[in-house]
């Protein structure tokens, strides 16, 4: 998340507002420490909510990455300032490429109504120098004169994400680099920056949901805002039910971490992978654009989406003990690409009935 600077910049988030959602802040700092209480608590949010806040403060790489979260933001602005005839000619083409621009009204919301976001995504690939299948697209100026930002960045996020994954593996008694070896940056994958704008909410008309409620299909991602807008499902509600949607609070300094789909299918169950939307900005902060910028990392193209075996993992016989019936659909014999190109042909037909997954209990250890 931007530092405070950037926080004072923009209009406050109301300190009236309900209902905004308890989520767990982890600091980054402990987790580099192997801190096994602080382990314990991410694990318990990455069950209960799917969320947790990630504190980027008095870690050394932690505070390079706040400040180049405004970076990141300045970048996102000058790049949705361009003119449409522009930023057109860098269009996206999904499913058959992510890459580039897509514009406001283009994806539908809950209700049939167009969306309110306009979003650049870039391929970690393209800015590591990994792609194997193509080259790299070229990019509109903002974008492009950033290439040393861009990389900092993901290696950034790589470290943090890395501490995530092993205290998560450890939390799971699996080995320590489980998690990170499925979606380290050295393979090829889908990862992803997407770079967002959210246009402002002036009028009651405009006040509706600005991107569809969803899950994210990958790993694990981490999200950078100042401004509200972001809503989490209430685990004990339907997304149908407006009641169980709770707002979050960005903190300056923090990363927003959620856990997404290949977590929930790689633990059986375990983790959660949280229904989320982003409705108008609250309070003062809806007469301005949001910003936000998201690395929603994937795993590496052949990793296998099957369960994990060992550790706490629950394994069949679990769930016939437990009286689970887990839909599998098929899932466990793709690899993680093959996954994600028929959850984005679902998502594009309509047919992607997205629902939180996971958050399944963890068993008592026979061993400590
Ligand atoms: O803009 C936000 O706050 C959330 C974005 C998001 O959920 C996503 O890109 O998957
Ligand atoms: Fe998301």
């Amino acid at each position: 998340m931007a530092s405070k600077t950037l926080f004072e910049a923009t209009p406050p988030f109301p300190d009236d507002l309900q209902p905004v959602a308890e989520i767990a802040t982890i600091s980054l700092a402990k987790l580099v420490a192997d801190d096994a209480s602080e382990a314990q608590t991410m694990l318990d949010a990455c069950r209960h909510l799917g969320f947790f806040l990630l504190d980027l403060s008095r870690d050394t790489v932690g505070e390079e990455m706040i400040k180049e979260v405004d970076q990141v933001f300045e970048m996102v602005r000058e790049t949705m300032d361009l003119s449409t005839e522009e930023k057109v000619k860098y269009s996206s083409d999904p499913p058959r490429d992510f890459r580039g621009y897509k514009a406001e009204g283009i994806m539908k919301t809950e209700t049939g109504a167009p969306d309110r976001c306009e979003f650049y995504s870039l391929l970690q690939d393209d800015i590591l120098g990994n792609s194997t299948v193509s080259p790299a697209l070229p990019t509109p100026e903002p974008i492009n004169s950033r290439s040393e930002l861009l990389r900092s960045y993901f290696e950034h996020g790589h470290y943090a994400l890395k501490y995530i994954c092993r205290a998560l593996s450890t939390q799971l008694h699996l080995p320590p680099e489980t998690f990170w070896d499925l979606q380290a940056p050295t393979r090829s994958s889908g990862t992803m920056l997407r770079l967002i704008r959210y246009a402002p909410s002036l009028s009651p008309s405009d006040m509706r949901t600005g991107l569809l409620s969803h899950t994210d299909f990958g790993s694990i991602t981490l999200l950078a805002n100042v401004t509200g807008g972001l809503q989490v499902l209430n685990p004990q509600f339907q997304p149908e039910d407006e009641a169980g949607w709770q707002w979050v609070r960005p903190r300056p300094g923090c990363l927003i971490v959620n856990m997404g789909d290949a977590m929930v299918q790689w633990t059986g169950g375990i983790l959660r992978s949280n229904m989320h939307r982003v409705k108008y900005a609250p309070g003062e902060q809806r007469l301005v654009p949001r910003y936000s910028a998201a690395i929603l990392t994937r795993p590496y193209k052949e990793a296998a989406m099957q369960r994990l075996a060992g550790g706490r993992i629950p394994t069949v016989e679990d769930d016939e003990r437990e009286g689970l019936v887990i839909q599998d659909e098929g899932i466990s014999s793709l690899t993680a690409w093959e996954w994600e190109l028929k959850k984005a042909m679902a998502l594009k037909e309509g047919k992607d009935c997205a629902r939180s997954r996971g958050g399944r209990e963890l068993r008592a250890m026979d061993v400590a």
